[in-house]
This record gives structure tokens, C-alpha cells and sequence, in this order.
């Protein structure tokens, strides 16, 4: 598929043959993973873990994004609606994933509860040294190991359930992608280039897949679990959960004030690579001592940075500490006044630890929200793009009565790429039913501008291009270029399949014997069935196991095998060597009876039989006969012949 993508957006041959027929689960890095096992009131670990993962995530989205687009582009905005029509589709799937992902984080709650009166029981034991421990430690110890399993069985379902969805949904956001891609005109690939389109395929859905299943699983486990244990908190023990709401403000206040200096460092740090990145390219030898000085700069700065980060981190890893002993120290205060068990404190303890782990995870969350709606935003720009030609829509003309005959009348063209810079300037020319008209003239003068507008790769800026007295613009595409026109070039492209498929590319209903008789035509019957396998031959990628002439002749039982009407040579021989350019000719000169021909031609030699020759020049016809009238004129026309002539002996 991205073959094919690649293959349409890189060159503009290959969009031509194509236009006629038309997890890596990123999961996020805990922060301060060093303060693991830190049994903190969570809401004060929180804060400091916040601020320091911002200053990193920070860096983190800049590095993603190419310099090009951070120094550009603005972000589209992200459509909810398109995302509905995905989701859909997978509706229940998705409800039952936030159903038992809703229970999961309940349970959770109920953990931590069912842990203190663990302790209860022992504590009372040592108090009361009672033999029967073994009984009264069992029903807990039971009903939590119950509470184990089922949240261990909640947590896989609504993982199975939550990546089936995301790879649903990602798969089918693919295929319309590609598909919307494919429905393209040419001037949206001339406008973009091939690797930005192959990125949005790929690493944007990717990353919006990623971030689509881990904001659902653990934005909503977090957010239930911070509420949930809350609640508790205050239930196990009002009084210390009021000291941690005291204290967390001061620690809330300091963590922002720090966060925020370590946030300017690391855009600090940001803007220099990207200075750095953009002047390369402009760099000469001279400026390269300026570009060093840059680079030792961003180093400072990043080392300073690290220092932030680091004395940050060490910061808050003593504030948590000392929050964890406080807590113990005021619980056991609680304890010894009989205002709380040493169960509640463990409760407390394993509670706030709990909330401390859904802060911290919601602020990792949020970064990868933010990741993942400008990847879609990204895909879903593309998604809604229309087609300034419609591939579908509009008349035909019945094949008895289809005389094939073309005018091009006062055409004038820039390329939408380049609209100051104008190719055709008020060109005229007809194509008579079933005759042969050259176009020949200097290179870049505009001849296969002439051959993309008939194929409506573009409309003209102004004039009209008719079949058969009939504006080519109100006429169906899909049929115009599926059946009206075969084209044929220097660059035929060929899919990594079978002779067979190749050949049938150009009317997807063909049967066998057509295909046959086609590839007789173009004279590739032969050393086709001179291959082992015949007709069931593999190509190769691009057609790379055929020579330059086979491939050419394949090409044009390709184009022959829907009978066109009309028929556009550009180049089409220009790449041969001279015995493979006889075959093709030989092949070209059968095909081209009995049909209206438009050959773009730089080798002279090869129109001298055309029924009319026009010699292009400054984007218009100067001059236009047979070969010998032009000949016997001298005018432009018997100097590029001169010229050629000349070309050759050297
Ligand atoms: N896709 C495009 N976008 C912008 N400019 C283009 C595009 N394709 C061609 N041009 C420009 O249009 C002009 C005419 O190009 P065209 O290919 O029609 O010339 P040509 O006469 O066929 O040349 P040649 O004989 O070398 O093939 C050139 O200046 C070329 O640079």
C-alpha cells in the first residue's frame, strides 16, 4: 500500500499509469521512577512529579515534530466528528472496555481498605496472642485474593477490548486515509511531498492508536482511582487527610514555581537545536566555527537543564520521604490517642500511594493526549480533503458514436505549484479522428503539459480542452481516462505481480484471451512466452526482472487492452536503446492505427510519419505540417532537425 503511495506521490509518471484507473504501544516512562516505592500522601509527590514530567514531555513533543513544520505549519484542528464515524463502528467494544475498566479501578479502591484490615487482624494478634489466627487472618486474606483475581481478570478484558478497538479503529482510519490519497489530483502531490504523506499513513496513526487506547484505559482508571481513594482517605482518617490538604498548596506553589524555570530551559534548549538544524542548511565552510559556538551553547544549556532536573528530583524525593515519616509519625500520634487503627495507617499509607501513581500517570497522560489529537488532527486534514477534479460525476459518450476527435482551444496554464510562472499562453491546437499529431519543440517549452492537461492531471487557468465538441471538464473522469485515453511514457510503471495482472491493470474485467491478444499487439507475445512461466511471471518490484523494451511493451498492451479511442505517446521510445526501440516502434506503429494519436516526441526521427507535426515554442504552436512541408519552409522545425543531426554524428 505504501508502495503504491510512495510510487503516486514521488514522481509524476507513476501517478499518471495510476490516476487512469482509478505497537509498539508507546507506553510513557514513570517519572521519578526512583521514588517507587515512596508510600507518600500522593497528592504532595504528585505536584513534583507533575511539573518535572512537563519539562520533559515538552522536550519530548518538540523533538517529534520536523523543524519544517514546528518553524510553519500550524496544527489543523483536531474533528470530533470524524472521530465518531471510527469509533462507531466498535461502540461496544468500547463500552465494555470503559465498563470493566471502571470496575478494575473500584476494586482498586477497595485494596487498600482490605489491606488495613489485614494489618487489624495481625496487630490484634500480637495484642491479644490469640491462637485462632490462622481462622481470623483466612476470611480477609481470601476475600482480597478474590479482589486480586477479579481485578486482574477486569484489567486483561478491557485491555483485549481497548486494543481491539484502537486496532479497528486504526486500521480503518488507514484505509480511508490511503484511499482519500488515492482520490487525489495530481496537484496535491506536486504540493506535497512523499514522506509527509507516507507519515501520516503510518507514525500519526500509530501515535494516535497509542494514544487513543492509553488515554481511555489509564485516564479513566486514574481519575476513578484519585476520586475514589480520596474518599477513602478521608473515611480512614479526616484529620491526616486534612494535614496532607494543608501542606500540599506550599508543595503544589513550589513545584510550579520550579517546573516553570526548568520548562524555559528545556524551550531554551528546543530553540537553539532548532536554529542550529535550520542554519545547516544554509551553512557554508565559512559559517562553520558560528555553527559550533551554536552547538557548545545548546550544550550548556541542556547541561544546566539536567542540573534543573536533577536537584529537582532530589528535591522531591527528601520532601516525599519527609511526608511519608510525618505521616507515620502524626498516624502514630493518631494510633496512640486510640483515634485510629494501625490498620487505617496502612490503609492511609497504600491509598495515598494509589492516588500519588494516578496523579503522576494523569499528568503522563496528558502530554500523550496532547500527542495523540495533533497526530489525528494531522490525519484527519487529509481525510477530509476533497479533489479539485472529481474522479466520478458527470457525461459520456456512447463508443459508436465517440469520434475521437480533440481541441484544445486558447489554453493558458501555470502549474498550481508555480502560478506565477505561465507554461501555455493562449495554445490552440486540434487532434483529428484517427490521425497522428507530433508535438516536438525544446526541452521545458511545455509538450507534456500539453499531454497532462488532456488527461485532466490538471485544468487549464483559462480556455477549454473538448471531445468531440463537448467540454472534457463535464465529462465523467473514470470513464474518460479508463476508456477514452491510453497513455503510454518513458516511465512505465509496473506493480510487483504476475505478466498477467500487469497487463490487465488497464481493464481490471479482462479476460485471459484479451490479455493475450493485447500483449500480441504490442508485440510482447512472444518473449513473454519465452519465460518459464509465461503469462504467470512476477515482474519484480517496479518490473526491475524486464528490460527497458519489454517493459515498454507491456506498457502498451496495457493501454491497448481498453481499446482506447485516444492515444497519448509521450517520450514513449526515448529511453531505448536502438534494437529495443524498433520492436517498441513496430509495436506503436500497430497500435496507433485506426485511433486518435498525440506523440510528444525528442527524437525527430520518430514522427516523420505524423499526419501534422507542431513545433512548440514559449507556450504556443509557431509552427505545424507534414515533414516535408516543414522541411521545405526552414523555419524552427528544420533547425532542431539540423541540430539533431548534428547532435548524433558527434
Ligand atoms: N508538476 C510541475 N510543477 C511545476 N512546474 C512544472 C511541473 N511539471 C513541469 N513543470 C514546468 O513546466 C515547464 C514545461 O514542462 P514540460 O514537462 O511540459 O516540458 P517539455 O516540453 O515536455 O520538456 P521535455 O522535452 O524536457 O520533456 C518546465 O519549465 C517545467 O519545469
Amino acid at each position: 500500500m505504501l508502495q503504491l503511495l510512495c510510487c503516486r506521490a514521488s514522481i509524476t509518471a507513476p501517478v499518471r499509469s495510476l490516476a487512469v484507473r482509478q505497537s509498539t504501544v508507546r507506553t510513557p516512562k514513570p517519572p521519578g521512577v526512583a521514588l517507587k516505592f515512596i508510600l507518600g500522601p500522593a497528592v504532595l509527590t504528585v505536584s513534583a512529579r507533575l511539573f518535572c514530567h512537563v519539562a520533559h514531555c515538552e522536550a519530548d513533543v518538540n523533538n517529534n515534530i520536523p523543524v519544517e513544520a514546528v518553524a510553519k505549519n500550524p496544527v489543523p484542528e483536531f474533528k470530533w466528528h470524524i472521530l465518531w464515524e471510527f469509533v462507531k463502528p466498535q461502540l461496544f467494544a468500547l463500552i465494555g472496555a470503559v465498563v470493566l475498566a471502571f470496575g478494575a479501578a473500584i476494586l482498586n479502591i477497595q485494596i487498600p481498605l482490605m489491606l488495613g484490615e489485614l494489618v487489624n487482624v495481625v496487630a490484634r494478634h500480637l495484642r491479644e496472642q490469640t491462637r485462632n489466627y490462622v481462622q481470623e487472618i483466612r476470611d480477609p486474606a481470601l476475600k482480597l485474593l478474590g479482589l486480586y483475581g477479579i481485578q486482574g481478570l477486569l484489567t486483561s478484558g478491557y485491555i483485549i477490548l481497548l486494543s481491539r478497538v484502537g486496532e479497528r479503529v486504526a486500521a480503518d482510519m488507514r484505509k480511508t486515509l490511503f484511499a482519500s490519497l488515492l482520490r487525489q489530483d495530481v496537484a496535491f502531490f506536486d504540493a506535497n511531498k512523499t514522506g509527509q504523506l507516507v507519515n501520516r499513513l503510518t507514525a500519526d496513526i500509530q501515535e494516535f492508536k497509542s494514544s487513543f487506547k492509553l488515554v481511555i484505559s489509564q485516564g479513566l482508571r486514574s481519575v476513578t482511582q484519585t476520586v475514589g481513594c480520596f474518599v477513602s482517605l478521608y473515611i480512614i482518617s479526616p484529620k491526616l487527610t486534612g494535614l496532607t490538604v494543608v501542606v500540599l498548596p506550599c508543595l503544589v506553589g513550589a513545584g510550579a514555581l520550579i517546573g516553570s524555570f526548568l520548562r524555559k530551559l528545556s524551550r531554551l534548549s528546543q530553540e537553539q537545536v532548532m536554529h542550529f538544524a535550520q542554519d545547516l542548511c544554509y551553512c557554508t565552510i565559512s559559517c562553520i566555527r558560528f555553527e559550533f559556538y551554536g552547538l557548545d551553547k545548546s550544550c550548556e544549556i541542556n547541561e544546566n537543564l539536567g542540573t534543573g532536573i536533577a536537584v529537582f528530583q532530589g528535591m522531591s524525593n527528601i520532601a516525599l520521604n519527609c511526608i511519608v515519616l510525618g505521616t507515620i509519625f502524626a498516624g502514630g500520634t493518631l494510633i496512640s490517642r486510640s483515634e485510629m487503627s494501625p490498620g487505617d495507617l496502612m490503609s492511609f499509607l497504600v491509598a495515598s500511594q494509589t492516588v500519588q501513581r494516578s496523579l503522576a500517570s494523569i499528568s503522563i497522560l496528558f502530554g500523550q493526549m496532547v500527542r495523540g489529537l495533533s497526530s489525528g488532527a494531522r490525519v484527519f486534514e487529509y481525510l477530509a480533503l476533497k479533489p479539485t477534479i472529481p474522479l466520478s460525476g458527470g457525461g459520456r459518450i456512447p463508443y459508436n458514436s465517440l469520434t475521437g476527435r480533440v481541441d484544445f482551444t486558447d489554453i493558458s496554464f501555470s502549474y498550481p505549484t508555480r502560478p506565477g510562472h505561465q507554461i501555455l499562453k493562449k495554445f490552440n491546437l486540434t487532434l483529428p479522428p484517427s490521425k497522428t499529431v507530433a508535438i516536438v519543440g525544446e526541452s521545458g517549452g511545455g509538450k507534456s503539459t500539453v499531454a497532462s492537461l488532456l488527461e485532466r492531471f490538471y485544468d487549464p487557468t483559462s480556455g477549454v480542452i473538448m471531445l468531440d465538441g463537448l467540454d472534457i471538464r463535464t465529462l465523467d473522469l473514470a470513464w474518460f481516462r479508463g476508456q477514452v485515453i491510453g497513455f503510454i511514457n518513458q516511465e512505465p510503471v509496473l506493480f510487483g505481480s504476475s505478466v498477467m495482472e500487469n497487463i490487465r491493470f488497464g481493464k481490471p474485467e479482462a479476460t485471459d484471451a484479451e490479455v493475450i491478444n493485447a500483449a500480441k499487439q504490442a508485440n510482447a507475445h512472444r518473449f513473454i512466452t519465452g519465460f518459464p512461466d509465461g503469462y504467470n511471471t512476477v515482474v519484480g518490484e517496479r518490473g526491475v526482472t524486464l528490460s527497458g523494451g519489454q517493459k515498454q511493451r507491456i506498457a502498451i498492451a496495457r493501454a491497448l487492452i481498453k481499446n482506447p479511442s485516444i492515444l497519448v505517446l509521450d517520450e514513449a521510445t526515448s529511453a531505448l536503446d536502438a534494437e529495443s526501440e524498433r520492436v517498441v516502434q513496430e509495436a506503436l506503429d500497430r497500435a496507433t492505427k485506426g485511433r486518435t494519436v498525440l506523440i510528444i516526441a525528442h527524437r525527430l526521427s520518430t514522427i516523420q510519419g505524423a499526419d501534422l507535426i507542431c513545433v512548440m515554442s514559449d507556450g504556443r504552436i509557431v509552427e505545424a505540417g507534414t515533414h516535408l512541408e516543414l522541411l521545405s519552409k526552414g523555419g524552427l522545425y528544420s533547425d532542431l532537425i539540423r541540430r539533431q543531426r548534428a547532435e548524433g554524428k558527434k
